[in-house]
């Protein structure tokens, strides 16, 4: 996989100073956060009626977030600033004496690679590369390197190069088309430039075909592992939310598990699973997934897939969220959206009644002086913290009467001879009434969630 990190060349690229580095020190970047203010009608009231309206982030909150993007790939950033956008130029995005600025403190700081947090055409890219004689990433770039370095399992490795793949294609298809309109009509065919694009345009063309014959298979086997967990009989409660939400923190503290945690952006990328034990005595399911982002690249929403199938297959959705954060309802917003856009179309992900299986956490309650003081969320929303524990009783509470409240009174007759499946259903539900027949078999009603109605109902029933 191409990586921004000095010690691969690209033969593609302009000459990067970083490749010519001897020495092994830290990469050093710079982040530049290009703002553009959109005023709208009524805005004018700004902070806390800007948010709920979903108005644009404060830029510091959004520098904060690119930095610290950034800095979770191992760089070490020496300048940032962020630049007021008056025109998007074509040419460079940013204005004439903007890039000349970023150039005296890119050189002046020995950068090598500035991190644009903005999307960025191939023709921008290339021409602040020169501008600046640094690399460029844009904010799709980075986030896919990210991606890249956080991929546990085969099928998040390989997902990740697709995406990559795909998002470096679009990118030459686009600068060679640029190169044809700059050669107009001199029918100049066969250049050197168009030749080296048509080979690397075939070889990640070739390996886009090779890839995406490993991700069938690696699914497959992946679909026959969901089977045999399906038959694991227990709730699924999956934790979803923005990235640094507290997610891994919440999942260790409800269920003393040792998952990686960290002040660093996508420190989980692959689902995590483990069993939780309910007041009730039910026992349940907590799946651990990778964060949500802001403009999240397209080519990545699909590498969300594995997680989102499990979130697909959960009885309760827990939405983590940072209650403290400066963005949290923007970053709301955000999650919603994805999950609003993965329920779409014909190979939806998610099934369309994800709303109403969803719960939030309010976490980060410490940092507003405890649970008593988190206000706004969703009508039934629990306030915790997940680092000093307060609320996590009553969050497992409300969760088991989530559980319950879906739950379905059937009735079942049960041969006399079948031990196995009574005891099932004991384990699993709630029998509120048994009488034996004259036949000898038992006349059963029980409370199930529809989940496990499913499961018992299934033919052949294999516990
Ligand atoms: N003060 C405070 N910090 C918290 C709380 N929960 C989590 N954190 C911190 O927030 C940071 C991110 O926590 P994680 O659990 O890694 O967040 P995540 O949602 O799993 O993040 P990704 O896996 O990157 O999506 C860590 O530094 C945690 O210590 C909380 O309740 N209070
Ligand atoms: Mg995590």
């Amino acid at each position: 996989m191409r990586s921004i990190l000095p010690q691969e060349a690209d033969p593609a690229d302009p000459p990067d100073p970083a490749n010519d580095r001897t020495d092994q020190g830290p990469t050093l970047a710079a982040v530049i956060l290009p703002y553009e203010r959109v005023r709208r009608p009524g805005a004018a009231g700004g902070g806390q009626a800007a948010a709920a309206e979903g108005l644009p982030r404060a830029a510091e909150a959004r520098l904060a977030e690119a930095t610290g993007l950034a800095g979770s790939i191992g760089v070490t950033i020496v300048h940032s600033a962020i630049l007021p956008l008056r025109e998007r130029r074509p040419s460079t995005l940013l204005g004439e004496g903007q890039v000349e600025a970023v150039k005296k403190d890119v050189a002046g700081k020995s950068v090598t690679v500035a991190v644009v947090d903005a999307s960025l055409t191939p023709v921008q890219q290339r021409n602040l590369e020169r501008a600046w004689g640094c690399k460029v990433i844009d904010r799709t770039g980075l986030i896919l390197e990210i991606f890249g370095e956080r991929a546990r399992t085969r099928e998040g490795s390989l997902q990740v190069e697709l995406a990559h793949l795909e998002y470096q294609r679009t990118r030459l298809v686009r600068s060679w088309t640029h190169l044809e309109r700059q050669r107009g009509g001199f029918g100049f065919l066969g250049g050197p430039g168009e030749s080296q694009i048509e080979i690397d345009r075939r070889l990640i063309g070739e390996r886009i075909v090779k890839i995406k014959r490993e991700l069938e298979q690696v699914r497959r086997t992946r679909g026959l592992h969901r089977r045999a967990r399906e038959r694991v009989p227990y709730p699924v409660i999956a934790l979803v939310g923005y990235t640094n939400a507290g997610k891994s923190t919440l999942f260790n503290a409800l269920t003393g598990a040792g998952v990686h945690a960290e002040d660093q952006l996508f420190a989980t990328l692959d689902p995590t699973m483990r069993a939780i034990g309910l007041p009730s005595g039910r026992t349940a399911i907590l799946s651990d997934t990778v964060g949500f982002i802001s403009d999240l690249p397209t080519q990545l929403v699909e590498a969300f897939r594995a997680t989102l199938e499990e979130v697909a297959a959960a009885d309760v959705i827990l939405h983590v969220r940072d209650a403290a954060h400066p963005d949290t309802a923007a970053q709301r917003r955000d999650v919603l959206k994805v999950l609003g856009e993965m329920a779409e179309g014909p190979n939806a992900a998610l099934d369309g009644g994800w709303q109403a299986r969803m719960m939030e956490v309010l976490n980060k309650a410490d940092l507003l002086g405890g649970t008593g003081e988190v206000i706004g969320g969703d009508p039934g929303a629990v306030a915790v913290s997940a680092l000093t524990g307060e609320g996590l009783p009553e969050l497992r509470t409300a969760i088991d009467a989530r559980l319950s409240a879906g739950m379905e009174l059937v009735d079942y007759d049960i041969p006399a001879a079948d031990g196995a499946r009574l005891a099932w259903l004991y384990r699993h539900g709630e029998v509120v009434n048994r009488e034996e027949r004259e036949s000898g078999d038992l006349a059963v009603t029980v409370r199930l969630s529809p989940a496990d109605r499913a499961r018992f109902e299934r033919d052949p029933f294999s516990g």
